[in-house]
């Protein structure tokens, strides 16, 4: 079922998204970074327990010799989590310079896991926080594939700016699809931002440099525009994606400052061919991976951060406006983990 179909729900039908909370938020429901672990944990629980199970396995018995058939098994629990066989080699053989010939324990083989792992998400250098400009509007667009969670991330985006005490305009850039304007403009009206839109069909650049320009008009401190979903193959709507780009650039010279690419969590290693053609046609500056709680394959994280000179930025956890948090690379491996050690 799309978000657009809750819409069309009697407010007791609404599991979600839910509606929002007052402009400003009591301080008692403000995520802190423990309610944000525990999301966390609850989201990778999938994953957690698929890998969680296999390398019980490994350990049935106290002590366990570190050898080939050792580590051919650990390999396959890692790389069921869909990280990708580099990074499943990568920590195979940290375990195998640490331990081979050796018996262990499974907390030290953990440790030297988690160790690597978290090596291997944190990248220095990398701007993983969203960037804000200091003076006009940060101008973020937000593009991906069909169904990936746009619409829904930018509703969750939006909030997260609405609670900070931001004004927010909403740029209904996915003129393909009446539905997707009108849910932004549910969205918009929930969350008390404005919206710029057009007729279905309309030029998308249009819609993009109107929603920058009103930004601009109303002091906003935000503008968010959607985009129609589109495959990398799809080379003329790809070349609509740089077109926006421009024009964008043409009321603010520095602007989208964010691009960010909504990824589907639960396409695994599919997500990562979604976002090879994406990051370069859009110069995307961030990775959104949503719905990291319906799925098994939560390492895919791994293997993006692996493959991509992109940063995750945020990771979606559910279909509430609340169900997003900034990645962080120490929780999701703990969370990952949790239980084991
Ligand atoms: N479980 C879960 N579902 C999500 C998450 N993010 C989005 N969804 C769901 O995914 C579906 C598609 O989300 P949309 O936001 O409509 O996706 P979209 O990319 O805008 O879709 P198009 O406009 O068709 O390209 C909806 O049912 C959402 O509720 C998430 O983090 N977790």
């Amino acid at each position: 079922m799309g978000i657009f179909d809750y819409f069309k729900k009697k407010p007791d039908e609404l599991a979600l998204p839910e509606a929002p909370q007052s402009a400003s938020k009591p301080a008692a429901e403000a995520a802190t970074p423990q309610s944000i672990f525990t999301r966390l944990q609850s989201a990778l629980k999938k994953t957690h327990d698929v890998l969680n199970t296999d390398i019980r396995d490994l350990f049935k018995r106290e002590g366990r010799l570190v050898d080939d058939e050792f580590l051919t098994e650990l390999f396959a629990a890692l790389v069921k989590t869909d990280m990708g066989v580099g990074p499943a080699n990568k920590l195979r053989d940290r375990v195998k310079t640490d331990f081979r010939g050796r018996v262990v324990q499974m907390s030290d083989v953990l440790a030297a896991v988690k160790q690597e792992l978290r090596g291997m998400l944190d990248q220095p250098g990398q701007q993983q926080a969203l960037q804000f400009v200091t003076s006009g509007p940060t101008v973020i667009l937000v593009v991906g594939v069909n169904g990936s969670g746009k619409t829904t991330t930018i509703a969750k985006l939006c909030q997260r700016f609405k609670d900070q005490g931001k004004k927010v305009v909403l740029g209904a850039g996915d003129t393909f699809r009446a539905a997707a304007v009108e849910q932004l403009t549910i969205w918009a009206d929930r969350l008390g931002a404005e919206i710029v839109k057009a007729e279905p069909g309309a030029d998308p650049a249009s819609v993009a440099h109107r929603a920058v320009a009103k930004a601009v008009e109303v002091n906003a401190d935000i503008c968010i525009v959607d985009t129609a979903g589109r495959l990398q193959t799809q080379s003329n709507l790809m070349q609509q994606l740089e077109k926006i780009h421009r024009v964008m650039g043409k009321v603010i010279p520095d602007a989208p400052h964010e691009v960010l690419l909504v990824l589907d969590g639960t396409a695994g290693q599919n997500a990562i061919s979604q976002a090879q053609g994406f990051s370069s046609a859009a110069k995307c500056t961030g990775i959104v991976l949503t719905k990291l709680d319906g799925t098994a394959k939560g390492g895919v994280v791994v293997a993006i951060r692996e493959k991509f000179a992109i940063p995750v930025k945020f990771v979606g956890l559910g279909e509430k406006a609340a169900d997003l948090a900034e990645f962080n690379a120490q929780q999701f491996v703990d969370a990952l983990f949790e239980d084991l050690v």
